[in-house]
């Protein structure tokens, strides 16, 4: 459903020149799978994803959804995906429901067929309470939970989760991932990006390590412990990390170009 083969995204920065924040990454994620991306701060997930999302194009490589090209194709990728970040936009006036009714309209669906999707995702999300809550009385909770129903309103194969725990309180994270193993559970494929090593543990059916652009390894946690030989999925990363930043310094040391 999701294919990643060598995407590679440069930018132009004024301080460190031309530089690769996203590095001949090439992954899969299938139906039914919940596909998590860990990495520091700067890893390049964002820039994947946003990639995937089609408001970035990528500087080489192809990423596909559903067999549509990203770049090539953007409009019927759109049509597929559904993308949930930390920090959506929520229009203040607009009430919980009139706001995902304005994104469904967005994507051309016809009343009838909206009232019965808006009714269903109202009872799945939990968000009836607050259906004539305005944007601007919500608290972050309510807000995360608005901006999920107005990615999935159109009832996408694909969803982008973008670091989409962040500022949440740890029983609004808890059901956000409840959410996210429902969604696994319906067939959707879903791709997760986070920081936070125990999120990828408990959620996600397979997991690729990022670090300065480039994926390390990648695996279920079962294959990545033996492989790594580490039970400790902590040290496990740190050791990845590290050994990753050794042989870049190794390199560079010699006088080799590393990062372009
Ligand atoms: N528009 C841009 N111009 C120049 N550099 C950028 C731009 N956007 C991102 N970067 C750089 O690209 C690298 C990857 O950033 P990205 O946001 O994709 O990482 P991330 O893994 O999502 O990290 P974070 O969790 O901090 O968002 C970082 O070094 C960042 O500073």
């Amino acid at each position: 459903m999701i294919q990643v083969q060598h995407l590679t995204k440069t930018y132009e920065d004024l301080r460190r020149g031309r530089f690769r924040a996203v590095d001949h990454v090439s992954f899969t994620v299938r139906p039914g799978e919940i596909f998590g991306l860990l990495g520091p701060n700067g890893a390049g997930k964002t820039t994947v994803l946003r990639i995937l999302s089609t408001v970035l194009r990528p500087t080489s490589g192809i990423a596909t959804i559903d067999g549509y090209d990203v770049a090539h194709e953007p409009a019927e990728v759109r049509r597929r995906i559904g993308f949930v970040s930390n920090n959506t936009a929520i229009y203040d006036r607009m009430t919980a429901w009139e706001m995902v009714e304005y994104f469904g309209r967005l994507h051309g669906m016809a009343s009838d067929a909206l009232t019965e999707r808006l009714e269903k995702l109202f009872d799945q999300l939990r968000m009836n309470e607050f259906r004539d809550v305005p944007g601007g009385k919500m608290s972050t909770g309510m807000r995360q939970k608005v901006s999920i129903a107005r990615a999935l309103v159109h009832d996408p194969p694909v969803l982008i989760f973008d670091e989409a725990t962040l500022g949440l309180d740890v029983l609004v994270a808890r059901n956000l991932l409840g959410v996210i193993r429902e969604l696994r559970d319906a067939g959707k494929c879903l791709i997760f990006s986070t920081h936070i090593m125990s999120e990828v543990e408990r959620l996600c059916d397979r997991i690729a390590i990022m670090h300065q652009g480039r994926i390390l390894d990648s695996g279920t946690l079962d294959e990545l412990t033996q492989r790594h030989q580490e039970t400790d999925f902590e040290e496990l990363f740190f050791s990845l990390l590290s050994s990753h930043e050794d042989a870049t310094h190794t390199i560079d040391a010699q006088g080799m170009e590393v990062a372009q």
